[in-house]
């Protein structure tokens, strides 16, 4: 079995494909996969280190408004169709899997168009513009909620799957986590704010770090690009149960040995939460498209898993009294654990490599 799989730009795109990819391996230990991505996406770090080759092509995003961009974008458009067609070509795949962000558009188009069995994958309430676009040409697309079904127009196409997450999640051990991770007894906080980092989340948390009563741990991850800023910023403020990354390579661990996340509400970082039954603040990013953040979180919030702080309420009194009152209501705290696990849905790995296996025999 031949596959490329095409997923790029943010972790919430790539670790699916990931998954994916992974999950293939274990069915079919032979299966040869290829990765499509951009040079200056997290892919070209990522998809190496998780051991597949990664091929890049020329890639630009589009407004959802004609604008001067939109002509630039179309001629380098065109630049990645030819590249991709030329990848797609000599690699001669039996499938082509798309799990969202720019480039799929130009490698699940050609591909489409070459007569290749392609399936598209959408973590999200509300779909992304390449995939909504892609609906029309792919022969299946896999969604994560019901409710993402009404934005497509090709009923027939959709199957849901929900969310794939790497396997690591789901056999992390907590011995390991907490010897990596734990510093003390203390409850740990993670704060993560999606694979780019949150300004507004690392701003709160600077404020809870130069506040803490040292009363909990806390794991700050920024993203890479908020790093250096944050470290300025605390200076010497820390103490020894503070421990600051840019990005974490192994969020399973550091997942499996928190007692509280907080964290923004990409959707792959909630069904790794689920999965590990974790209890979350969730500060949905505000300029998400069509704010689907907002609507990842509220529907966990729903469910009793989470408490959901909107990124223009956020500040770091706020934080610090809901991770406070969590943390002192060890009942509420077993409860949301509870319905966090309650909420996993874990097997979309199988639903979405047996669609994949029927679709490439039919
Ligand atoms: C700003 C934006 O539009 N974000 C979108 C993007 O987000 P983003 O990439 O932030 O998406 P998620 O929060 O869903 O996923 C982040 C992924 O990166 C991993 N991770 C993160 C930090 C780290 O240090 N190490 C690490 O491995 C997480 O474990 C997770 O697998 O794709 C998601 C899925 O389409 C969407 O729901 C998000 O709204």
């Amino acid at each position: 079995m031949k596959v490329i799989i095409s997923g790029g730009g943010t972790g919430g795109h790539i670790y699916p494909a990931i998954a994916i990819a992974d999950k293939i391996k274990k069915e079919n230990p032979k299966a040869e996969i290829l990765f499509i991505g951009t040079e200056k996406g997290l892919e070209a770090d990522v998809v190496p280190k998780a051991g597949y080759k990664l091929e890049t092509i020329t890639v630009s995003y589009l407004k959802r408004k004609i604008s001067i961009h939109n002509i630039k974008s179309a001629a380098m458009l065109m630049k990645g169709l030819f590249e991709a067609r030329g990848i797609i070509k000599k690699f001669n795949p039996d499938i082509v899997i798309g799990t969202g962000g720019f480039v799929c558009g130009p490698v699940l188009f050609i591909a489409s168009k070459m007569g290749i069995r392609t399936l598209i994958h959408e973590q999200n309430v509300y779909p992304g513009l390449t995939n909504k676009i892609l609906g029309k040409y792919v022969d299946r697309i896999a969604i994560s909620f019901d409710e993402a079904k009404k934005y497509f127009k090709e009923k027939g196409k959709i199957f849901v799957s929900g969310n794939p997450i790497r396997e690591d999640f789901l056999k992390v051990d907590l011995a390991k986590a907490n010897l990596k991770y734990k510093k003390s007894d203390l409850p740990l906080i993670l704060i993560v704010g999606g694979s780019g980092g949150s300004l507004s989340i690392n701003n709160a948390a600077i404020e809870l770090i130069k506040n803490n009563k040292n009363s909990y741990q806390i794991l700050l991850v920024t993203g890479k690009g908020h790093y250096n800023d944050v470290i300025n910023r605390i200076g010497n403020k820390t103490s020894d149960l503070v421990s600051i990354k840019p990005y974490l390579d192994d969020m399973p661990l550091a997942l499996k040995a928190c007692d509280i996340i907080v964290c923004s509400a990409g959707a792959i970082s909630i069904s790794e939460i689920t999965a590990l039954g974790k209890p979350s603040i969730l500060i949905p990013k505000a300029y998400t498209a069509e704010n689907h953040q907002e609507y990842n979180a509220k529907a966990l919030e729903a469910q009793g898993a989470a408490i959901t702080i909107k990124e223009k309420d956020l500040n770091p009194k706020l934080l610090s009294e809901k991770v406070e009152s969590l943390l002192t209501n060890k009942t509420k705290l077993k409860e949301m654990e509870i319905k966090s696990s309650n909420a996993a849905k874990v097997n979309a790995l199988e639903i979405i490599y047996s669609e994949m296996t029927r679709l490439i025999k039919g």
